[in-house]
C-alpha cells in the first residue's frame, strides 16, 4: 500500500495559452483531512479532474492510491468517493432508486454510514433527486460517497451555496467519516472557517504551483500583523520585508507580514516607530493575505 494517496510529479496542464498546472509536485500522505486552498483559477479543480482520470495532463505524472491516474480500473475507482459542487446525480431518479443502484455497485457498502449522514437532512426516499434543495442534494451525495466506504474521498467545493445549517451537517458528516473509517479526505474550499474546523493539513496552491503544505496552525504562525505608530508615510512598501498587505487605519500602520521574526520590530524602529505591537492572525486572514499579495497584479502575458 502506497504511503501517499496522491502523488504528482512535474504535473502540467495547459489549456491553449493558459498554464493551469505548472510543474506541480505534490504528495498527500494517507489518513486525515487535507484541504487545498487557492484563489479562483489556481488549478484545484483541474488537479482533481486529472487525478480522477477525467482529464489528461499535458506532461508530468499523477498517481492516486498508488495507481497512474490515466489507467484507473473500475475496481480502483470503487475505492474513491467523489463529491463535487455540481452534485451530479441523475435528477430524474428517486432517492431510494439511486441508493439501491449504488448499494449494488459497491461491495463494501456501509448502510449505517449512509443513514448517519442522510439523517442530518430532511430527504424522503420517494423524492426525485431534481426535487431536492441544493443542500439536501449535497447531503445525499456525501452520504452515497461515504457509504461506499472509500479509501479516499475527494471533495471539490462540496459546500458551495449551502446555508449554515446544511454546511454544519455536511462538515460533521465528513469528520464522522474520517474519524470512524480509515478514510483519507481531500477537500478544496474557499471557506477558511470550514478549513480551520476540519483540516489536519493545509495545501496552498497559486497559479498551478504548490506554495505551502503543513498543519493549518503552522501556516498561521508564518503570518503576523504588526501595528505601528509611525510618523509620516513609513518606509516604501517595496522595502518592507515579507510584506503581504499594508493599510493605514486611524493613523496607525497595519503591516501583515510573512516569515518575519522580531527583527521586523528592529526594522520598524529604524524607521522611527513610536510604539508597535505584533499579533497572530486567523487562518482566513493569513491565507487571504498570502493569496491576495499577487492577486491584484496583472497576469503575466
Ligand atoms: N476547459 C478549459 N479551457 C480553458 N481554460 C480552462 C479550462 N478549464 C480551466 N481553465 C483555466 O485553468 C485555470 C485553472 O482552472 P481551475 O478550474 O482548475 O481552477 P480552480 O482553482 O478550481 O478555480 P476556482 O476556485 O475558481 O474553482 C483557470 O485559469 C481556468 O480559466
Amino acid at each position: 500500500m502506497s504511503e501517499y494517496v496522491i502523488e504528482t510529479e512535474a504535473l502540467c496542464k495547459r489549456y491553449d495559452r493558459k498554464l493551469a498546472l505548472d510543474h506541480l509536485d505534490l504528495r498527500v500522505p494517507r489518513g486525515n483531512v487535507h484541504a487545498i486552498v487557492g484563489a479562483n483559477g489556481a488549478g484545484k479543480s483541474t488537479l482533481f479532474r486529472i487525478l480522477l482520470g477525467f482529464l489528461a495532463p499535458s506532461s508530468g505524472h499523477a498517481r492516486i492510491l498508488g495507481c497512474r491516474s490515466d489507467a484507473l480500473t473500475p475496481a480502483l475507482r470503487g475505492r474513491i468517493g467523489f463529491v463535487n459542487e455540481e452534485h451530479s446525480l441523475p435528477r430524474w431518479m428517486r432517492v431510494d432508486a439511486v441508493t439501491r443502484m449504488q448499494r449494488k455497485q459497491y461491495a463494501h457498502w456501509n448502510q449505517a454510514a449512509f443513514e448517519e449522514v442522510i439523517g442530518h437532512y430532511h430527504v424522503l426516499p420517494e423524492q426525485k433527486v431534481g426535487q431536492l434543495s441544493r443542500g439536501e442534494r449535497a447531503g445525499l451525495n456525501l452520504a452515497l460517497a461515504l457509504a461506499q466506504s472509500p479509501e479516499l474521498l475527494v471533495l471539490d467545493e462540496p459546500t458551495l451555496g449551502l446555508d449554515v445549517v446544511a454546511k454544519r451537517a455536511f462538515l460533521e458528516a465528513l469528520l464522522y467519516s474520517s474519524a470512524a473509517e480509515a478514510c483519507t479526505a481531500i477537500y478544496c474550499s474557499h471557506q477558511m472557517e470550514e478549513v480551520e474546523r476540519v483540516a489536519d493539513n493545509l495545501i496552498v496552491m497559486e497559479h498551478g504551483r504548490l506554495m505551502h503544505m503543513s498543519a493549518p496552525e503552522d501556516f498561521c504562525a508564518r503570518v503576523r500583523l504588526w501595528i505601528a505608530d509611525m510618523p509620516f508615510k513609513g518606509p516604501p512598501p517595496s522595502e518592507v520585508p515579507g510584506l503581504l498587505e499594508h493599510k493605514r487605519i486611524e493613523g496607525l500602520h497595519h503591516y501583515l507580514v510573512l516569515d518575519q521574526d522580531d527583527d521586523f520590530g528592529s526594522f520598524l524602529e529604524s524607521h522611527g516607530v513610536r510604539s508597535m505591537q505584533s499579533m497572530p492572525v486567523s487562518l482566513d486572514r493569513a491565507v487571504n493575505g498570502f493569496l491576495g499579495k499577487n492577486h491584484a497584479s496583472p497576469a503575466a502575458a
